[in-house]
């Protein structure tokens, strides 16, 4: 007998194959650990409990008839790499072949109806065999499907039944209970709940309470198939369909009712509107849920344009459409990020009723710890922000050599998904091919890289990996094949653990608690796994390459990567063997692991909704994580690249600039800041462990001197001199029609305010858009471009601001400088000469002065027309061999 220990996940599925009870199963792993000669030597030796008396070994060993002791557990048995849908499905076609007629009838821990009749409520005959064996339904078994729930008024009560049984949960949380009240009541209901909260429960329970069908949508394959197995381990018979789905008769058994789960992507349902309904009609659908329903809208992140013609499910599946209903099938719509603007367009855009129920839980994620440093991101900076973790992760003492490393060289091939060794092991690709990344060159399976659908844009298609390919390429999430990387390796944690999270989070402290909290603040996290995203492709690499040599075992992640990489990731992240994982936005939606510890965001994300979204993947467990955000506090952030339209651009450009502000506000809680951007009324004013929090807002400062300044060129700007007298109006109308002059830039009016006062000489123009901003969040000017920008670009003045100007001699104007001006402030040299230099040219007087003196010089000590200039002159530039571009264009060079 194999005596390795091996995966939590892979010992259930074996043991559960050899014909034992799942929940002697589950009990012994529990007991014992993950040994699969433990868990027998538990089972067989009869120290589990079995409801039903009898010792499960006997039966099986009636049932299998033969001594389990002999069996060979092989790590490429079938079990280890199933990529199907329904795990049970798997184990009911392997039992078929090698135990006895009805092991899968008798044995297999599908759910029970008998949960139901146990509590009380007695169910037809028929329904309780067709949960046991699904091979028996027919569609000639008689369910109720008129949506006539008659579930009785101790659902409490058998929802507990059932959470213990499958989840080993006590009770329901609060929202969860009101969800299935809405749904009770046959009505659509809104849950928007912070992520990790248990959202899923909500859809799972109707299914398990009334036996009918419940169909989620969901956006992704991976998600789909991760919560399927999940199921499977807690006994309950789901399924996913859509082309991630390799067993094409998984669809037809769906539509027959045999799943009572069915996950489907909006592309998919909208193809089976029809059989849908027929199921309605036979078997009965309790519920239709959508999950990250955020995918709906316009406004989000994450936009999906086939969830919103989602909009038909309300139609299809109404009473006036399906005569045997006697109430229109609810619809429940799930997700953790939607702003109010985003909600009204989820319920307007899926056509919900007015009646719908919006179930609102606090986002806030008191355990979470967040905090923005700044730093350029690139790789000069890598010594600087990642020495904290790899002397957190990095084994004592050994530098590891750089042929530890990060991509698997394996190809995609379905054998290699059950090879457990470490993907950061030495050999699996030379070191001279981690630095042909770098080089530029990455050709190894380039066919199949070409072949696989991308969520970059189009022009990448069959492009070779090169630099530029892997620079620009961003992971954009398109459909629901994107990042299919489903593999039946992995699972969340045991139902026990899933109870110590409840318990952790059911006793965290209320916000208002939260003083008692601060010793935590300064407290590291503890040692668990760490999260890193990344704006693009190149950047996973070249950060897992330069963690993997100081010995951290780090993984890349991001789309174009191979497949059978990309699962080992997902594998080896879920059992705890990976210590990081440096990824792209491709790696995580709906990721249940409780105990990643910290989530770092190298580079500016594109949305709040994005990154909450992401950072909520920390501390699922209660238990403090860190959330990091590493942007360039000097820059203003672009928007990746992605198919937009032109309103699309005009709305990411917005959820940029909210993201840009949060990274720069010093003053105001970061959680606060978050949970308010979903609307939310965050009462408590702070959270007690953010970094604004623990070190404080920075000093106030009077700026009224320079507010007035700026107010003045922008007043100025407008043909009004006298403006203190003139109106609004006057300033920007002629005869009722706006002017239509070009505006100056902000760096062209502190140019002016420069040449006006020399006073303001040294301020640096990244101070003067720290406070631009400050004036346009206060009212007093607003962008005059018609175009976005994530930072006001073409200020003009607001007829508040202009009372501001006319009122300048009164006030006083005290305000928290904002990150980027702290940072000129603090180090007003600490931009590169080059780029002082280039600032300077966009100065008139500077620029006026510097050409006057580069002249006189060039008079004094170099004729024109001098060998030395025209030498010059000839000279052609070598290429910087320190820089990637640099040592592309000296090879390209070569080569011609
Ligand atoms: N009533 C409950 N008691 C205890 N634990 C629960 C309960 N409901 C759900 N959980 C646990 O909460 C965790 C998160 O559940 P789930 O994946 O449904 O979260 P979610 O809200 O969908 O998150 P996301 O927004 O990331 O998709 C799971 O591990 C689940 O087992
Ligand atoms: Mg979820």
């Amino acid at each position: 007998m194999d005596g390795n220990i091996i995966s939590s996940d892979q010992v259930i599925i074996k043991v559960v194959e050899m014909g034992f009870e799942y929940s002697d199963v589950m009990q012994a792993v529990k007991a014992v650990g993950q040994s699969i000669d433990d868990v027998l030597e538990y089972i067989l030796s009869g120290s589990c409990t079995n409801s039903q008396g009898a010792s499960s070994s006997s039966k099986c060993h009636a049932a299998n008839g033969k001594t389990i002791s002999k069996r060979v557990l092989s790590s490429s048995h079938p079990a280890s790499k199933v990529r199907q849908s329904c795990i049970l499905e798997h184990f009911q076609s392997t039992s078929r072949t090698k135990q006895s007629k009805h092991f899968f009838a008798n044995n297999i821990p599908v759910t029970r109806v008998d949960d139901l009749l146990s509590s009380g409520e007695k169910q037809k005959e028929p329904l309780s065999d067709m949960y046991r064996n699904p091979e028996t339904l027919s569609e000639s078994i008689l369910v109720d499907s008129s949506q006539e729930l008659n579930i009785g008024s101790d659902w409490v009560q058998k929802v507990g039944n059932l959470l213990q049984k499958h989840f080993g949960f006590s009770c329901l949380k609060s929202f969860q209970k009101e969800a299935l009240e809405s749904w009770l009541a046959h009505k659509d209901c809104l849950v928007l709940a912070a992520t990790g909260s248990g959202k899923s429960l909500c859809f799972q329970i109707p299914a398990l309470l009334t036996g009918k069908v419940v169909v989620v949508i969901s956006p992704l394959i991976s998600l789909m198939h991760d919560q399927c197995l999940k199921l499977a381990k807690h006994g309950i018979n789901a399924c996913f369909l859509g082309s991630g789905q390799p067993d094409n008769t998984v669809e037809q058994k769906a539509m027959r009712g045999m799943y009572i789960i069915i996950y489907v992507c909006p592309e998919t349902v909208l193809r089976l509107i029809k059989p849908l309904q027929k199921l309605a009609e036979s078997r009965g659908i309790a519920l239709f849920a959508i999950d990250e329903v955020h995918c709906v809208s316009k406004w989000g992140h994450d936009f999906r344009p086939d969830y919103r013609r989602l909009s038909v499910l309300r139609e299809s599946f109404s009473t006036t459409n399906l005569k045997s209903l006697k109430f229109d099938i609810p619809l429940m719509a799930l997700t953790a990020t939607a702003t109010i603007r985003v909600r009204e367009d989820i319920l307007k855009s899926l056509c919900m009723s007015k009646e719908t129920n919006i179930v609102l839980t606090s986002f806030f994620r008191s355990n979470l710890r967040f905090s923005v440093k700044h730093s350029r991101t690139s790789p000069s900076s890598y010594e600087k922000d990642f020495h904290e973790l790899i002397e957190i992760y990095a084994r004592k003492g050994k530098r590891a050599e750089l042929k530890k490393t990060c991509i698997s060289q394996e190809s995609d091939d379905e054998s290699s998904s059950s090879d457990t060794s470490s993907i950061y092991e030495a050999d699996r690709i030379s070191p001279c091919e981690l630095n042909n990344v770098e080089d530029g060159y990455f050709e190894r399976d380039s066919s199949e890289l070409s072949s696989r659908k991308r969520g970059g844009s189009p022009a990448s298609k069959g492009k070779e990996m090169s630099v530029e390919y892997l620079e620009n390429d961003v992971d954009v999430f398109q459909s629901a094949d994107d990042w299919d990387v489903a593999c039946g390796e992995f699972c969340g944690q045991s139902p026990q653990a899933s109870k110590d999270v409840f318990c952790l989070s059911e006793t965290t402290d209320p916000p208002n608690k939260l003083e008692g909290r601060l010793r935590l603040c300064k407290e590291p996290v503890e040692k668990g796994p760490t999260l890193i995203y990344v704006p693009t492709r190149k950047e996973t690499l070249r950060i897992t390459k330069y963690l993997c040599g100081f010995g951290v075992k780090a993984a890349a992640y991001n789309a174009s990567l191979p497949r059978s990489h990309l699962r080992q990731v997902h594998k080896e992240f879920h059992e705890n063997t990976l210590q990081v994982v440096v990824a792209t936005i491709a790696f995580g939606m709906g990721i249940d692991k409780l105990n990643v510890r910290r989530i770092i965001h190298y580079g500016w994300p594109q949305s709040l909704e994005a990154y909450y979204q992401e950072a909520g993947r920390a501390g699922r467990d209660g238990k403090l994580a860190d959330c990091i955000l590493y942007a360039n506090l000097t820059r203003t952030p672009s928007l990746l690249p992605s198919r937009r339209s032109e309103e699309q651009t005009k709305q990411a450009y917005m959820m940029l600039s909210d993201c840009f502000r949060y990274g720069m506000n010093t003053s105001c809680c970061r959680a606060k800041i978050l949970v308010q951007y979903f609307g939310e009324d965050f009462s408590h004013e702070k959270c007690f462990l953010c970094d604004i929090c623990v070190d404080g807002p920075p000093q106030t400062q009077n700026l009224k001197e320079k507010a007035d300044s700026l107010l003045e060129v922008v007043a100025k700007d407008c043909g009004q001199s006298s403006f203190r007298e003139c109106s609004y109006d006057d300033l920007y109308f002629d005869d009722g029609k706006k002017r239509l002059a070009e505006k100056p830039s902000l760096k062209m009016l502190v140019s002016k305010i420069r040449e006006q006062s020399g006073k303001f000489m040294a301020t640096d123009i990244l101070w003067w858009r720290g406070l631009a901003r400050i004036m346009e969040s206060k009212g007093y000017i607003r962008e005059g471009d018609d175009k976005s920008h994530v930072q006001i670009k073409f200020p003009e003045l607001t007829e508040l601001g202009l009372d501001f100007l006319k009122s300048m001699s009164e006030q006083t104007f005290n305000v928290y400088p904002e990150a980027d001006m702290l940072l000129a402030e603090k180090s007003p040299k600490s931009f590169s000469t080059f780029s002082e230099w280039g600032r300077g040219w966009a100065d008139p007087n500077i620029r006026r002065q510097r050409l006057e003196k580069f002249q006189s010089e060039r008079k004094s000590w170099m004729p024109k027309g001098s060998k030395r200039l025209r030498k010059r002159k000839n000279t052609k530039r070598k290429p910087d061999q320190r820089t990637v571009r640099g040592r592309l264009a000296a090879k390209l060079s070569k080569q011609k």
